[in-house]
This record gives structure tokens, C-alpha cells and sequence, in this order.
């Protein structure tokens, strides 16, 4: 089900790196080079696959621009919520 505008709000004050606008969360993150990206990348996918929710991303070079949104919701769900904690994770990881 679709989170208010207060639920996402308070949501984001754990997931400082996220904005939200237009019904979705959104985050660029940048890395050394393209390898780092897709390393990273790879790793998201998979979790992603496990959580059975999926980005909408875009990757040029060294930099990964990710938005997430439920497409069945149309909007924000605890789904991105996880989603976007589980992404935090893997990239605090790998600094
Ligand atoms: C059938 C399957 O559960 C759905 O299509 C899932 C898969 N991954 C998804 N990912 C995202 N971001 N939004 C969805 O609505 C969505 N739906």
C-alpha cells in the first residue's frame, strides 16, 4: 500500500542520500571508476531479485543514478523503504 507523504517524510530521515519527487525516491551515488559501479551494481541486482523489487536505474561511467518507486502502487511502498536501507548497506560496505 501506498505510504503518505508524512510516512516517507520520516522514512527518509535514516536514508540521507535520498529525495523524494514525483511519487519515487531518488539517489546518484558516484564511485572510482566504472568497475566500482558495476560491482556495485551486481550486488544490488542480485538483493534486489531477492526482495523481489527492482530499481530503476541508469549508469554512466563512474556514477549510478538509482529511483525507486512500486509500479503496482504508484508510488512509495515499504518496499522502496527496504529496498533503498538494503542499497545504504551494500555501499557503506564497500567503502
Ligand atoms: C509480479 C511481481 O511481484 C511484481 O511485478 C513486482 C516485481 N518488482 C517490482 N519492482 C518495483 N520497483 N515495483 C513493482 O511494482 C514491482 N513489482
Amino acid at each position: 500500500m501506498k505510504m503518505t507523504e508524512v510516512e516517507i517524510k520520516s522514512a527518509l530521515k535514516d536514508l540521507k542520500e535520498w529525495e523524494y519527487h514525483e511519487n519515487a525516491i531518488h539517489t546518484t551515488f558516484e564511485f572510482n571508476d566504472f568497475k566500482d559501479a558495476f560491482s556495485v551494481m551486481t550486488r544490488i541486482a542480485f538483493e534486489a531479485e531477492a526482495q523481489n523489487h527492482h530499481p530503476d536505474w541508469s549508469n554512466v561511467y563512474n556514477k549510478l543514478m538509482i529511483t525507486l518507486t512500486t509500479h503496482d502502487a504508484g508510488g512509495i511502498t515499504t518496499k522502496d523503504i527496504q529496498l533503498a536501507k538494503t542499497i545504504d548497506q551494500i555501499i557503506e560496505g564497500d567503502e
